[in-house]
């Protein structure tokens, strides 16, 4: 399980998150292979090592090529749509598109084996929603990249529409172009799904003040699409007063709104595997960069344990929801790295039988797990204790048996200790044996005595 952990003191946009995750080991061949399955040209991706403020990461781009004086066989995001128009209204309708008449300057051809449509072409200023759409479900991608990537499209999109009073249709993608808002959004979630990351925490964003210029005039600073989609989200924004231009770009809120688990600060009990800086392109005054962490749980190991510390209990009681979404609200906790999180029946006013859910956490995850408590269970409130703990200092040691190694875990008191043989080490070499456990601990605990002599 890898978490990733993101931390926006400048904000956060598509090329942003894109360059940490470059930053952070995502191989670009590998990643540029997976987006050639969104089958559209017309751009080349740029990464670039860079240094801000003396410090290393990497500079995410995309560059826009004139599609219109491409001769290539894929088709442009525009010549799909209107593919999928044609299917819309029959065969006969796709017919009668090759046999209109072309603009000779405009016209592509299209190798006929992928049974693609000869479509016509009319000048388009960014691509609107349905085009996006029809793009990314023909992608050969995962379902799930594809409903991630359409979330946060349709998210920004709403948004768009609401502060131009236009229709969703009539929305068409900011002057940039389509396309790198196509690559940054499912290039985000392609991103995750081949670096095996499935939890993402983040800190406050920061987004600054004032006003930019776009293509439409002068806009206000967190811009309006951002602000439209904060109405009813709970992504917490710092506003810095001192940086007078937009950090926190439409793309970059949309992503963290739809697709963060949870904001907080770094957890205590995940270990930091892996550290990276991805650049932003505006010029802000102070070093504009996104960083990353990767952070898995503790190697055992290495498992650091003071002999008494203090942990937080916190306790809701849930009478009102079904077990699909207290299942979940499990997960979600879990994977935020909650120490344990667990279900206790229990029967509440009015003859309700109903679950007492228990999170053990620390005291600097405490906002993070009431946070995941209100999102993901119906209560509406919660309760904690901070407790004392002690645990035994321990130390980890591999035996060789003759089904293969085994670890065990050695807690220490004074002169004695207590052994206990990890189970997961013992559960892989039971399965691969056709034995039982009992087998294994029995032998990984005789290899350990015959050490000791
Ligand atoms: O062009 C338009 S309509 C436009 C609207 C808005 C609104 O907030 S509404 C914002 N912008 C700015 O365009 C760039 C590109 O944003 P991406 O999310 O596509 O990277 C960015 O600076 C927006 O704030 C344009
Ligand atoms: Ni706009």
């Amino acid at each position: 399980m890898t978490t990733l952990y993101l931390d926006p003191f400048s904000g956060l946009s598509g090329n942003m998150l894109l360059g940490v995750l470059f930053d952070l080991g995502l191989d670009f061949d590998q990643f540029q292979a997976e987006l050639k399955k969104l089958n559209v040209t017309g751009y080349r991706l740029t990464l670039e090592k860079a240094k801000r403020s003396a410090i290393g990461g990497q500079l995410f781009g995309i560059e826009l090529e004139d599609t219109h004086h491409h001769a290539d066989e894929s088709l442009t995001a525009q010549e799909i749509a209107e593919h999928e128009h044609a299917h819309e209204h029959g065969d006969a309708h796709e017919h009668e598109h090759h046999h209109h008449d072309h603009d000779d300057a405009h016209e592509h051809h299209h190798d006929h084996e992928t049974d693609h449509v000869h479509a016509h072409h009319h000048h388009h200023h960014g691509r609107n929603l349905a085009e996006i759409q029809t793009i990314i479900n023909h992608a050969d991608l995962k379902p799930s990249i594809k409903d991630q990537a359409l979330g946060v499209f349709n998210e920004i999109a709403q948004a768009e529409a609401h502060v131009h009073q236009l229709s969703l249709d009539e929305i068409h993608f900011h002057e940039v172009g389509a396309l790198d808002s196509i690559v940054d959004i499912v290039g985000f979630f392609v991103g995750l799904d081949l670096m095996g990351i499935d939890n993402i925490i983040s800190g406050t964003l920061v987004d600054g003040t004032g006003t930019i210029e776009v293509a439409h005039g002068t806009m206000p600073v967190p811009v309006p699409a951002v602000m439209q989609m904060r109405q009813n989200s709970e992504v917490p924004v710092q506003q810095r007063t001192d940086i007078h231009t937009e950090l926190v770009t439409p793309t970059g809120f949309a992503i963290a709104k739809l697709a963060f688990n949870a904001f907080g600060p770094i957890p205590d009990n995940l270990q930091v595997k892996r550290v990276g800086y991805g650049f932003g392109t505006r010029e802000t005054g102070h070093l504009n960069a996104l960083r990353g962490l990767l952070l898995t749980p503790l190697a055992s190991q290495k498992e650091v344990h003071s002999t008494s510390d203090e942990v937080v209990e916190i306790h809701a009681n849930v009478d009102d929801q079904p077990g699909e979404g207290l299942g979940y609200a499990m997960e979600q906790l879990m994977a935020a790295g909650a120490y344990d999180a667990y279900f206790t029946p229990i029967f509440m006013k009015k003859n309700r039988p109903a679950y007492q859910v228990t999170v053990i956490t620390t005291s600097g995850q405490l906002t993070a797990m009431v946070d995941l408590l209100m999102t993901h269970t119906t209560t509406f409130g919660v309760r904690w204790v901070t407790m004392k703990r002690a645990t035994l200092p321990r130390t980890f040691k591999t035996v060789t048996t003759q089904y293969g190694d085994v670890t065990l875990k050695i807690g220490n008191r004074g002169t004695q200790s207590k052994v206990t043989v990890e189970y997961d080490s013992a559960a892989a070499l039971a399965d691969r044996h056709h034995i039982s456990l009992d087998q294994v601990r029995h032998a990984a605990l005789l290899a350990y005595e015959n050490e000791l002599g």
